[in-house]
């Protein structure tokens, strides 16, 4: 590598992870010690072939019952699949910058692809950067990023799309990075759904039921270690538990190996997490759909008043069937599906920070649910300081602002 490659991605690393300066990005020897073959990862998801059933079909099968799903041959024609190999996107993208993390103070951490390309391909760190960018398709020179896929037909109608570009919650994201690097346990923001299409290597995922205790999922801060938030830390002491004796059967994972071509389907409450057992490059998209509708404007309403309001403005005039729905949402009841900044769903707490924001955090992203990646603040790619509201938070909440990389 050269002098200012190095130098590069030195800076980034220590502005995205400080702590990690004097203890060592590999300390652990993770790349030497983990499994990562995806032969001998379990695989209990069920899979479906996208292309042999209707939208009707998702809808009563998978996304009402809210029940995770690999879909199958969804992407075969996207262009994604020959332009998104390393080698292309190297060159393709040379000099446009993507973010990869986030400092102390909530300011992205960008690297330019070729850097990133060299630390993806020769880094033995234990839990790597990785890019995580919800902007690239606001970037005039990376939005031809958005001709290389499409949003299938059973995620389409995101009803998000009726608020403002610039007022909507940052909603794709652009995601590659090496092995071991990955997405931390958490739940998806403001009550959404996700699709994640991977166009590249093997991600390893495990999602969980909403009703599992956060508490019971989550590591807790004293056996954490540096890397308290990682994917690689979940799977070194909370994956071996679940599938202990004393695990509760009915928080029990469903475990994928997600391949080059599938799509998974997360429904909108569940706990997951991902670890890339390989160089991965995926795109994913949070959505609001008819079906999901009553949780998300639950939330919003909570989470995101501002929004809510300019959002059901524009859903009066231009989807006025859904008024029902929406007037029919009990904001006073639990909804039934947990949000990741509370314990339980807290509907009448006020302890919860996702539900008792007061806006003030209105700017264009993922209101102050806790979620890795889904909450940054670079929707468009401006530099923002996270807001007053956000950053006195929690020290989860705080520390999932720090670490969040924009989703
Ligand atoms: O790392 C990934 O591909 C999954 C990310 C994810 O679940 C999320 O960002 O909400
Ligand atoms: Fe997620």
């Amino acid at each position: 590598m050269d002098r200012r490659t190095t130098k590069r991605i030195a800076t980034a690393k220590e502005k995205a992870r400080p702590e990690l300066t004097n203890f060592g990005w590999n300390t652990l020897h993770l790349s030497s010690r983990m499994n990562l073959d995806p032969q001998k990862c379990r695989d209990t998801i069920d899979r479906v072939d996208g292309s042999k059933i209707t939208y009707e079909e998702f809808v009563e099968r998978y996304e009402r019952p809210k029940k995770p799903v690999i879909l199958t041959n969804l992407l075969n024609d996207w262009t994604a699949n020959q332009k998104w190999s390393l080698e292309r996107l190297g060159r393709k993208y040379r000099n446009q910058k993507f973010k990869c993390g986030e400092d102390n103070d909530g300011y992205s951490v960008k690297m330019k692809m070729k850097y990133f390309i060299e630390y993806l391909k020769r880094n033995t760190d234990d839990s790597p950067l990785y890019i995580f960018d919800s902007s690239f398709g606001d970037r005039h020179k990376t939005k031809k990023l958005l001709d290389d896929f499409k949003v299938p037909d059973f995620f389409a109608d995101d009803l998000f799309r009726y608020a403002s570009e610039r007022k909507r919650p940052p909603y794709r994201w652009f995601v590659m990075g090496s092995a071991r690097s990955g997405t931390g346990i958490h739940i998806d923001p403001l009550g959404t759904s996700a699709w994640n299409a991977l166009i590249v290597g093997h991600k390893r995922w495990c999602l969980i039921p909403t009703q599992a205790p956060k508490d019971l999922v989550k590591v807790t801060r004293g056996e954490a270690g540096k890397h308290p938030d990682e994917a690689v830390t979940w799977f070194s002491i909370m994956y071996p538990r679940t599938q202990s004796p004393a695990w509760p059967a009915e928080f029990k994972p469903i475990e994928a190996v997600q391949r080059a071509g599938e799509l998974m389907f997360v429904p909108s409450g569940w706990w997951h997490l991902v670890l890339n057992l390989d160089e991965t490059i995926a795109v994913t998209q949070n959505f609001c759909s008819v079906t999901n509708l009553p949780v998300v404007w639950h939330k919003t309403v909570r989470g995101r008043p501002k929004l809510a309001k300019h959002w059901l403005r524009s859903l009066r005039a231009q989807r006025p069937e859904l008024i029902p729905t929406i007037d029919a949402v009990q904001l006073d009841r639990p909804v039934g599906v947990q949000s990741d900044s509370s314990s339980s769903d807290s509907s009448s707490s006020s302890s919860d920070s996702s539900d008792s924001d007061s806006d003030s955090n209105d700017s264009g992203k993922g209101g102050t649910e806790s979620v890795p990646h889904r909450m940054g603040a670079d929707s468009h790619s401006r530099k923002r300081k996270p807001s007053p509201a956000s950053s006195s938070c929690s020290t989860d909440c705080a520390n999932k602002m720090r670490r969040s990389r924009s989703k």
